[in-house]
């Protein structure tokens, strides 16, 4: 592992062009000016705090006193550091800390102001300068320079893997939602500085062409799901038609199908399965092949997918897929649009009338459980698993339902067991997992699936023991697990899919 690396990033980068509030008053004071942060600066900063590098922001002299007040304030609120960028004592052009990180780091400065006099004291030192959007200072050698603030992390990614980075030191570009992304983040997961097993990670920009960053990068990992637009659920047999995607996804998949050989954490097509329930169905009811005779039971519950609620054949329908009341409605398309997760638990035929669930559904048989959920995660070879509080048994249910039906969003408001319902299952809580059986189910998966990381949910029927497999997800966030043992395993998992993919490729 190189040298550590600091970041300092010059006012001019992060500061919108101060304009005098009421618009273009002339005259008016200067201080009156509001001060913010350029587009682009808050996701920077947002990233950089969590990268693991040591980043600091420094402001010229003379900086308005607004100005220098405003930035104080940010740096704090994004645990970065704040400096002044010339000596204080004035017989350095350099910041004393400054030359003090220039022996024993590598140092990157970056700023879109001309300053022939700092640029050359800085490359004295050793500083690689990043200059932004400033055609003069590309005349001079050295200076790295590019067009836009978000064109940064992709260029400190590719210079720090150049200059601190070993040959087996990865680029792991991502794509998914911001929430997921700060998760992650939050935990150490998406280092900017090399990771334990020298990954770097970097986010894709959709405000720069996709290509060029995609060539910057080793591989691309994805949550496909968070870049869908809207689904047609009558195509899923199809997927990926009838889903439409962001504009920048739809380049990255474009690239992707172009260069074959590119490392994608996962295959498209190896995702486009988990987001149909009906083929996530088809896919558990194969686990059944590991059951043996006498041993407890892993299992998919019994499934009916129907594509209205009203047909007078249901009640047929029903009793052909040997399922009975109560049964938990679920929208056949499984994630990445809202109403994925909008499912009610019905316990009577009439209930079906006006039901709000989306078609295509999927009905399934309701396992009383205990209220309990072991959730599994697969991530790489390693298994982990917590147990979560779920829905109590139909008894404790149907009563709250009354005569409608039990609607609710399983993200948001399911409906799970009060106190005193967990209390009395302690005292009935007699299936206990069988650890091994979900093991060997979990590696099945893993093989059939092709995929690095995914999540599926277990609950084991009070009577029978058998250990119903309800859901499954693809990179779900996992964050139940304590992150010393879940990032490693994460980083772990990114790296021996590339090599054996790479292996693949190579052979
Ligand atoms: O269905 P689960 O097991 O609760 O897992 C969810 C699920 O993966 C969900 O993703 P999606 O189905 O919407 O794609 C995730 O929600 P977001 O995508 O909104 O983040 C949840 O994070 C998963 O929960 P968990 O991480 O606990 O498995
Ligand atoms: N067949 C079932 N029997 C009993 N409880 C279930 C069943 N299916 C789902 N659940 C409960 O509903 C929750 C949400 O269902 P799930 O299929 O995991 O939806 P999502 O994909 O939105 O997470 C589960 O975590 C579990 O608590
Ligand atoms: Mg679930
Ligand atoms: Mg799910």
């Amino acid at each position: 592992m190189g040298r550590s690396v600091r970041v300092v990033l010059e006012s001019s980068i992060l500061l919108a062009p101060s304009s005098p509030i009421g618009g273009g008053v002339t005259g008016e004071d200067d201080d009156a000016a509001q001060v913010a942060l350029r587009p682009g600066a808050e996701a920077l900063l947002r990233r950089l705090r969590y990268s693991n590098l040591g980043v600091a922001i420094c402001h010229p002299d003379g900086l308005p006193t607004n100005e220098s007040g405003f930035l104080e304030k940010t740096a704090n609120l994004y645990s970065l550091g704040y400096i002044p960028l010339t000596s204080p004592s004035g017989n350095h052009l350099l910041n004393e800390l400054m030359l003090e990180w220039s022996r024993t780091n590598s140092c990157f400065f970056v700023t879109s102001r001309v300053d022939e006099g700092l640029l050359s004291e800085l490359q004295n030192h050793n500083w690689t300068v990043i200059a932004i959007d400033n055609e003069y200072i590309t005349k001079n050698y050295g200076v790295i320079h590019i067009g836009m603030l978000q064109e940064l992390l992709v260029t400190l990614a590719t210079s720090i893997k150049r200059e601190t980075g070993s040959s087996s030191t990865l680029i792991v570009g991502y794509v998914m939602k911001q929430s997921r992304e700060e998760d992650f983040a939050k935990r150490g997961a998406f280092p900017l500085w090399p990771s334990k097993n020298d990954l770097i990670f970097v986010p894709l920009s959709f405000e720069l062409p996709l290509a060029s960053q995609l060539q910057e990068v080793d591989l691309v990992l994805h949550k496909i799901t968070d870049e869908i637009i809207s689904i047609d659920p009558n195509l899923s047999i199809s997927f990926p038609k009838g889903i439409s995607f962001s504009l920048g996804m739809s380049e990255i998949i474009r690239f992707v199908e172009e260069h074959r050989d590119f490392c994608v954490i996962d295959p498209f097509k190896n995702i486009y399965p988990l987001l149909d329930r009906l083929q996530i169905q088809e896919i558990l009811v194969r686990l059944e092949g590991l059951n043996t005779e006498g041993k407890r039971k892993i299992r998919a519950p019994c499934s009916l997918k129907v594509g209205n609620f009203c047909g007078s054949e249901l009640q047929k329908q029903l009793a052909e897929a040997n399922l009975s009341f109560p049964l938990i409605v679920k929208p056949q398309v499984a994630c990445g649009v809202a109403d994925a997760h909008n499912m009610a638990l019905i316990f009577k035929i009439e209930e079906f009338s006006n039901l709000s669930v989306p078609l295509p559904a999927i009905l399934q048989e309701y396992i009383d459980h205990g209220s309990k959920i072991f959730k599994f995660y697969a991530i790489g070879d390693k298994i982990f698993h917590a147990i979560k509080n779920s829905m109590p048994n139909a008894s404790h249910l149907k009563s709250s339902s009354g005569e409608k039906p039990l609607t609710f969003n399983s993200l948001k408001t399911l409906p799970v067991a009060t106190k005193e319902q967990l209390l009395q299952n302690r005292v009935l809580d007699s299936k206990s997992l069988d650890i091994n059986l979900v093991e060997e189910a979990a590696n099945f998966l893993k093989e059939l699936l092709g995929l690095t990381i995914f999540g599926f949910d277990v609950v084991v029927q009070e009577t029978s023991g058998d250990h119903v497999i309800v859901d499954l997800n693809y990179l779900p966030s996992f964050k139940e697990v304590p992150d010393n043992e879940a990032v490693p395993a994460f980083w772990d998992a990114i790296k021996q899919t590339y090599e054996s993919r790479k292996g693949m490729t190579q052979t």
